[in-house]
């Protein structure tokens, strides 16, 4: 008989447990991902602390490797003697390692083949020795285990520091923050620090080492904590106040984790450099320490400017925002005294008399001068139904901070110097009720910029490094956009697409923050929008360069034959000059063959004038100066070249001036003088815009 099955025991889990048992949700996906997210985590809370009082950002990142035994002795674990090696996952027989050795050897001989043929340093080579050290390190026994070691990452910033008080709830309680309000902010969930902190207990089980102070504390707080993760609560391990003489203010946060440099390196060092192009008005200093000195790594991103946008202000909820639990939390919460203040006071966009309108609107028994607190279910229902159903007005978006064009301008020309860029912002827009505004940079050319269509993604301005393929920005610059029609080759020019989307609200899918979904219609267009906006700029520069690139061809091509020309013209011309009395055959040939006899013969000897710019000919002719040998191969070939040059530039200038009626505007130099009272002015011009005085000269 089958056991009898047994009911399922109710458990009960706090968020800490959650969070911990799930810790990919969060971008804690493995030892490698977990150093890139931490750092992550770090970096843009140490930005938002530093944005938030209106400080240039100033950040040092350090990723120290902690060797086995380091970490051991920190921990206080006594160094460990194996006993029986054959229970260790790095043990191999002597009959695996036979042949384990015997394929290492068959492998180098097919590189040294490889390295007779193509040569050393060859493609093919380096390929093969690569293939040939991933396969070393994969075929030992215990692999999986070796890439990743331990690390202290540290984040220092220059920012807003926490309150001494509430630094254990902030970093060691799962779901607490204080960007939870209506707010563009880079952290969102209150969970990034604390996912760090769970990811550390899990794998040393040291603690979070913070230091902090606010603006003109005098004292640092210093705590040594960590979580308990069953309780969801702080567990304090050390407290005290430092002094602070110098006044400094910021956070300075430490944690030792289990990772995989060696794998996420490019990624971590990809996140910085997107991040400074984004925040080119921040100044970053990475540091990574191995423990053999000549791995150690350091890499500065300097600000290249002072010019900080606006910081990211509070706003109101949005009444086509909010669901019927938030409702019902504004209304328990609100000090206002009557209902029309309430919905004045705790909504977006809803003064007083629309707010008088909606209480009207509730009808059933609703005053406008009753206690929200005294609202029933019923008539809260009927309010979450009305705020979704009557039309109010967008919200402004005054509120968001983007990047803004000049920023987003100057970090890819700091990290690409592209051949070409051009940016856009686009205007306000909205979706569920709140503002948000995508801008755009689209570059052509650059250093270490892969050919075709390379997407950088930012949302919040954070850079968003993984699940591209399912991202609206990605799916959009590859999918929805006709580059052709902008006259770039999507596969083989050097593009890079930067897009930042900045709202109160970024719906990302999950709380790792790595993408944003392709779902919402609002975010398609505007992202399009921008996208396409750059396209259109770079479309004249790009036709511009082309025209340029033709004519200097062209100039080149007509120069390459200018010896052969002069050579032959000259050769027919001495001929001419040394028989012209007789020779009509062969003065019938220089001439094109299509008139010949005494007369024609007359005509070109004698010379048909002086050319307009001083050309060969003088009143004598032409062939008495090639006979007299004034004019030679040589006096041709110049006079070529210069009438080459001069075709050039009138016509670049014929060029300029289409361009310039084409694009509407016609071009002339205007020149700015002071004027004295020793000018003196003739006619005046009136425009619509100004008054043109024609001068006559001085008195
Ligand atoms: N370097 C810092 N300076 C000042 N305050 C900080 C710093 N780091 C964290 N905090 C505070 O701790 C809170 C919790 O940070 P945490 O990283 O856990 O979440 P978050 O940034 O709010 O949201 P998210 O999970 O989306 O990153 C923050 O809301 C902030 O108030």
């Amino acid at each position: 008989m089958a056991p009898k099955a047994k009911a399922d025991a109710l458990v009960q889990k706090s968020p800490a447990e959650f969070f911990a048992e799930n810790k990919n949700i969060a971008g804690f996906d493995n030892p490698g991902k977990c150093l890139y997210t931490t750092i992550r985590e770090l970096v843009e809370n140490a930005l938002d602390a530093a944005e938030s009082i209106g400080e240039l950002p100033a950040i040092e990142i350090t990723i120290e490797e902690v060797s086995k035994a380091r970490l051991n002795r920190i921990r206080g674990v006594e160094q460990h003697d194996r006993l029986d090696e054959q229970l260790y996952q790095d043990f191999e027989t002597e009959e695996a390692k036979k042949k384990r050795l015997a394929k290492e050897a068959r492998e180098q001989e097919k590189l040294k083949k490889l390295i007779e043929k193509h040569g050393e340093g060859s493609k093919e080579a380096e390929a093969k020795r690569k293939e040939l050290a991933a396969a070393a390190g994969a075929a030992k026994p215990g692999a999986a285990m070796r890439g990743n070691l331990f690390y202290k990452v540290t984040v220092k910033d220059n920012g807003a520091g926490m309150p001494h008080k509430d630094i254990p709830n902030m970093l060691g309680r799962v779901l607490s923050g204080t960007k939870y309000g209506v707010k563009q902010t880079r952290g969102k969930f209150g969970l990034g620090a604390k996912m760090a902190l769970i990811w550390s207990k899990m794998t040393t089980g040291l603690p979070f080492e913070i230091i902090s102070a606010t603006p003109r504390s005098s004292s640092r707080s210093h705590y040594r904590l960590d979580i308990d993760i069953h309780k969801n609560e702080p567990a304090i391990h050390l407290e005290e106040l430092l002094p602070n003489p110098d006044g400094w203010h910021g956070s300075s946060l430490s944690l030792t984790i289990e990772g995989s440099w060696s794998s996420y390196r490019s990624y971590i060092l990809r996140y910085l450099r997107q991040i400074a192009v984004i925040t080119p008005y921040a100044q970053f200093a990475f540091t990574y320490k191995a423990e053999d000195d000549k791995n150690s790594v350091f890499v500065g991103f300097r600000r290249r400017t002072d010019v900080m946008p606006d910081p990211p202000a509070l706003t109101k909820h949005h009444p086509s925002s909010v669901d019927l639990e938030l409702i019902k939390r504004l209304l328990r919460a609100t000090a206002a005294k009557t209902l029309t203040a309430f919905l004045q006071k705790e909504f977006d966009r809803v003064d007083r008399s629309l707010a008088a309108r909606v209480v009207e609107e509730m009808q059933a028994g609703v005053e406008g001068d009753m206690s929200p607190k005294d609202l029933d279910e019923k008539q809260i229902v009927r309010l979450h139904q009305l705020l979704h159903e009557i039309r109010f007005g967008d919200p402004s978006g005054k509120h968001l901070s983007p990047a803004g064009e000049y920023n987003l301008r100057l970090g890819v020309m700091k990290e690409l110097g592209p051949d070409l860029i051009a940016t856009h912002q686009g205007d306000v827009r909205v979706f569920e009720g709140h503002a948000f505004i995508v801008e755009a940079a689209v570059s052509v050319g650059g250093k270490n910029v892969k050919p075709g269509i390379n997407v950088h993604r930012y949302a919040n301005r954070i850079p968003l490094l993984f699940e591209g393929g399912s991202d609206v920005i990605t799916k959009t610059a590859l999918r929805r956009i006709n580059w052709s029609a902008y006259k770039i080759n999507q596969a083989t020019d050097q593009v890079g697409v930067f897009v930042s989307i900045v709202s109160t609200k970024i719906p990302f899918k999950g709380a790792g923050k790595e993408y944003i979904g392709d779902d919402v219609v609002e975010m398609v267009a505007a992202v399009k929008a921008a996208i396409q906006g750059c396209c259109l700029q770079l479309k004249s520069k790009i036709m511009r360069a082309i025209a340029a690139r033709e004519q200097k061809q062209r100039k080149k091509t007509l120069s390459k034959y200018i010896p052969d020309v002069a050579n032959a013209i000259y050769s027919v011309l001495e001929r001419m000059a040394g028989t012209a009395a007789g020779d009509g055959a062969a003065a019938g040939a220089g001439g094109g063959g299509e008139e010949a006899g005494p007369a024609a013969k007359r005509r070109r000897t004698e010379g048909a004038g002086v050319g307009p710019r001083g050309g060969l000919r003088d009143e004598r002719g032409l062939l008495p100066a090639v006979a007299a040998r004034e004019v030679t191969a040589a006096t041709l070939a110049s006079r070529l070249s210069e009438y080459v040059e001069r075709i050039d530039t009138d016509m670049a200038l014929e060029y300029q001036v289409q361009q310039g009626l084409a694009a509407g505007e016609a071009k002339a130099p205007l020149y700015l003088m002071p004027l004295s009272g020793r000018h003196a002015h003739g006619p005046e011009v009136h425009t619509s815009t100004c008054v043109v005085k024609l001068l006559t000269g001085y008195t």
